[in-house]
């Protein structure tokens, strides 16, 4: 037996003692996963996809960000919900004993790019904002945006045409142009927004100030979670709460029997279910309703500007292939049930994922369209402003 083990760990096959089958070497050493026949190893390869996925997800919202200097397209709201959903998964994987060092790593680097976001939302939100305005708000940079509005011919309607009249085409020029187009894409911009200089650089930055600073949002990352004779896979770190891999390899308890957590659940005989369970449906509450700030910022925007849609769209292939990791790797109903939270949640984000992203279609290509009659009501309150 000794030899043969041996032999099979040599040609980098390795022996599932709990379902006595030979499984892939690299994946039993690395990842402590049995991966038996072609069923399992498509649940690990959804799984891998999965990870991979969530690990970029972030990236493209923050170049974004950086681009722009700007957040005002992402909801903090929808940012927060991910970390304090986060914070559940990595509570999860310290405290509950079964889960495995990748589990522990992956919500770790969820956490970490998360939070590099959140940060950086901060940054452009307030901090970068702040100093920008303080810049903005120096009495000739007023003067500048005052002059513009004071009409100087009876005739003058106040409102630059481009290729027109061959008026000093400087800062009103300017303003005209970064207005209309931050305000594309509402239909009913708030009428002081409209007089509201945009100072420099990304036009929207400060228009959009408002918006951005009472959302946000929270999203799960993935876990992988290979659980050596534990036939569901937990990719997406959500197994971190699951109540079904008692059979947990020893350096990975090790790597956790010093959380005090984890030594009283053990202690008190509540191995998984309950805590993971409870975990699990809080996680999943977290992670759904972080999506709603979004939709609702996009919404009342009108607009998708500065938000990017791959973050979504990794997100989303990563949910659907962390639920085929699980459904592949198992459909015993106890499994099913017991990975309830993490399946429902991946489902539920999936279409909240579609929708935002149908969303961004929407006010991006459909609704641009219609930026005329927004040109139309920002000339409207733009003569009205010099009226006054
Ligand atoms: N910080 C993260 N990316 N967390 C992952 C969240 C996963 C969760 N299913 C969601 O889509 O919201």
């Amino acid at each position: 037996m000794n030899v043969l083990m041996l032999l099979r760990q040599k040609n980098s096959i390795a022996y599932c003692v709990k379902e006595n089958k030979a499984c892939v070497g690299w994946v039993n050493r690395y990842f402590k996963d049995c991966l038996c026949n072609l069923s399992d190893e498509f649940s690990f390869a959804f799984g891998l996809v999965s990870l991979v996925c969530w690990a970029v997800a972030e990236i493209p919202q923050i170049i974004t960000n950086f681009r722009t200097k700007s957040s005002h397209g992402v909801s903090l709201l929808f940012l927060l919900g991910w970390v304090v959903g986060d914070i559940f998964n990595l509570a999860g994987c310290l405290l509950e004993p079964a889960t495995l060092p990748t589990q522990l790593y992956t919500a770790v680097l969820y956490t970490t790019t998360t939070i590099i976001l959140v940060l950086q939302v901060l940054y452009y939100d307030y901090f970068y904002r702040c100093w920008k305005r303080r810049d903005d708000d120096s009495s000739q940079e007023v003067e500048e945006v005052k002059k513009p509005l004071r009409p100087q011919k009876p005739t003058d309607s106040g409102i630059p045409i481009p290729g027109g009249t061959g008026r000093s085409p400087s800062r009103r020029m300017d303003f005209y142009f970064m207005s209309a187009r931050s305000l594309a894409g509402s239909s009913t911009p708030p009428f002081r927004s409209i007089l509201r200089p945009i100072a420099s650089g990304p036009s929207a930055v400060g228009l959009n100030h408002d918006y951005s600073s009472d959302d946000d949002t929270v999203d799960t990352p993935l876990n992988i979670s290979v659980s050596q004779p534990k036939p569901i896979p937990r990719f997406a770190g959500y197994g971190a709460f699951l109540a079904t891999s008692s059979g947990m390899p020893h350096q990975t308890k090790a790597l956790i029997v010093g959380f005090g957590g984890r030594k009283l659940l053990q202690e008190h005989g509540t191995e998984h279910s309950a805590l993971g369970q409870c975990l699990g449906w809080m996680m999943a509450a977290v992670y759904m309703g972080g999506r709603l700030p979004q939709i609702w910022l996009n919404i009342k925007r009108g607009s998708v500007e500065g938000l990017n849609p791959f973050m979504f769209v990794f997100a989303l292939i990563a949910n659907v292939t962390y639920v085929g990791s699980i459904l592949l790797r198992s459909t015993e109903r106890t499994k099913i049930k017991a990975n309830m939270p993490w399946l429902l949640d991946a489902v539920v984000c999936v279409v909240l994922d579609l929708f935002i992203i149908l969303q961004y279609v929407y006010y991006k290509y459909f609704r641009k369209n219609s930026s005329t009659f927004n040109g139309r009501e920002y000339e409207g309150a733009y003569e009205q402003a010099n009226k006054n």
